[in-house]
């Protein structure tokens, strides 16, 4: 199986804090790839890193068998796109002006841009939103509309940081509609949640990320053997060792 992402012996502290230790994961082309784990586990930071936003002190991360690194950074920049968490984009610009701009820096092909455009906000019921400034919009907007240029620029990787986050139902069907229709074409997609519900259903291989480790990888075969007992809720309990603190709050 060819690898979209293959990271060897990563570390990656913030000042003195180690946040990623020497941590190795490869991820197949052409699948939905779910990073989940406790909060402060690593995820976004992995997520930072993967983007070529986040330095890092050591180990080799490649993507498309490219090595992540000062001669690659463009390329590789070029055939990634992410939602970040919080998304990252430009306050001043109207949505449309906002896609516009992030397409030309990817050299989108201009052709019938501005008719996707409109019929993808329209999926996501942002439509109206074309004209009206970033700064004005409701944090679940401006998580699809981060979403909606995502998948705008065609890319080879998509990175999804929280994609769901402040995300209605409706539209969470929709994203997981989009991200199955770009695994077809070929897209690997990396997700983040916590609504473990949707990455249950939408992910093929799933990676359990705790204090900078992975501490479980769950193929398709592993995952088959461990949910016929389990839900993935509590396979998670059980790697990550959930501490009950239940009579913490018995004075409630
Ligand atoms: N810019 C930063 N400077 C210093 N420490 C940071 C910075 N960003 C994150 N950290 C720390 O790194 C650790 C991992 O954070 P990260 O945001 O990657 O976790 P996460 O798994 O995405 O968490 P969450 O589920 O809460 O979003 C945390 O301890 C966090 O406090």
């Amino acid at each position: 199986m060819e690898r979209a992402v293959e990271i060897k012996n990563l570390d990656k502290s913030y000042e003195e804090t180690p946040v990623l230790k020497n941590l190795n994961l490869e991820i197949p082309k052409g699948t939905v790839f779910g990073l989940i784990g406790p909060n402060g586990a690593g995820k976004s930071t992995l997520i930072g890193v993967l983007t070529g936003l986040l330095s890092f002190e050591g180990g080799d991360v490649i993507i498309h068998g490219m090595k992540l690194n000062a001669r690659n950074e463009l390329e590789i920049k070029k055939l990634t796109a992410s939602v970040l968490q919080p998304p990252l984009l430009f306050e001043q610009f109207s949505s449309l002006e906002f896609i516009e701009y992030v397409c030309e820096i990817y050299e989108v092909n201009k052709e019938g841009l501005i008719e996707k455009a409109y019929s993808l906000m329209d999926y996501f019921d942002i439509k109206d939103f074309a004209k009206i400034k970033v700064n004005k919009l409701s944090s679940g907007s401006r998580k699809k509309l981060a979403f909606v240029t995502s998948v705008l620029v065609e890319p080879k990787l998509l990175l999804l940081d929280e994609p769901f986050e402040a995300v209605d139902v409706i539209s969470i069907e929709r994203m997981k509609n989009i991200i199955r229709r770009l695994k077809q074409k070929g897209v690997t997609i990396i997700v983040t949640s916590h609504i473990l519900e949707v990455v249950e259903n939408l992910c093929d291989d799933i990676a359990i990320l705790h204090h900078g480790h992975i501490k479980a990888y769950l193929d398709s075969v592993s995952r088959k053997e461990l949910q016929k007992d389990s839900s993935l809720h509590e396979i998670f309990e059980k790697y990550v060792e959930v501490e009950q603190k239940e009579e913490i709050v018995d004075w409630l």
